[in-house]
Parts: C-alpha cells; structure tokens; sequence
C-alpha cells in the first residue's frame, strides 16, 4: 500500500515540486497550505503532470502551526512520513 506523505506548505514553489515528485514515485502525499502565498491552480497543474497519479494527492486547506484548525487532525491521521 501507498505511504502517505504530509507535505506542509504543498502548493508553494519547493513544495509542489517535491509533491510532484513524491506522486510519480508511487507516494500519496497529503498537502497542508493555507494558499497565503500560492494558489490551488500549483495543485491542479502538479495533479495535470502526474496523469495517473495525480489522483493520489489530497488538499487540505489549514495551518499547520494552528492547533485550533479543525481540518489538521484529519490531515494528518493517516501520515506515515512528513516532509
Ligand atoms: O504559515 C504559513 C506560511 C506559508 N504557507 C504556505 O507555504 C508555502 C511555501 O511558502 P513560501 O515561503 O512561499 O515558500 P516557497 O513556495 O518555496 O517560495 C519561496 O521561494 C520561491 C523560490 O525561490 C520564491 O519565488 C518565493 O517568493 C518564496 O516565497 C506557500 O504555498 C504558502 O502558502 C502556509 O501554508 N502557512
């Protein structure tokens, strides 16, 4: 079975680069991004560039450093490595 991957700040320049490259390795990575500084448009085109995998990656629009953000613990659930 896959590993997923938490990637925070996922949808931002190094990180939709590293989670393009987690989905063509066969990773599912879980993105974590408040979109302050990208935009969910990375994430589309990084879902577009992975064909097949692309399905592999899940959103969660939050903030990691917040612990009162209600979306972080299902974000986070199933993650076996973090990035
Ligand atoms: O509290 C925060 C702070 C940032 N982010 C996100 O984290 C991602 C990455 O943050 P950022 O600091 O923007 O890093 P990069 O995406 O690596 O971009 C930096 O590096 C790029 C390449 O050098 C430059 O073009 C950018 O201006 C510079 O911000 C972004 O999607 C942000 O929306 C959060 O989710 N929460």
């Amino acid at each position: 079975m896959a590993q997923s991957v938490l990637v925070t700040g996922g949808a931002g320049y190094i990180g939709s680069h590293t989670v393009l490259q987690l989905l063509l390795g066969g990773y599912k990575p879980v993105l974590v991004d408040n979109l302050d500084n990208s935009s969910d448009i990375a994430i589309k085109r990084v879902q577009e560039l992975a064909a097949e995998y692309g399905h592999n990656l899940s959103f969660h629009q939050a903030t990691i450093s917040s612990a009162c953000d209600k979306e972080i613990p299902s974000a986070v659930r199933d993650c076996e490595i973090v990035k």
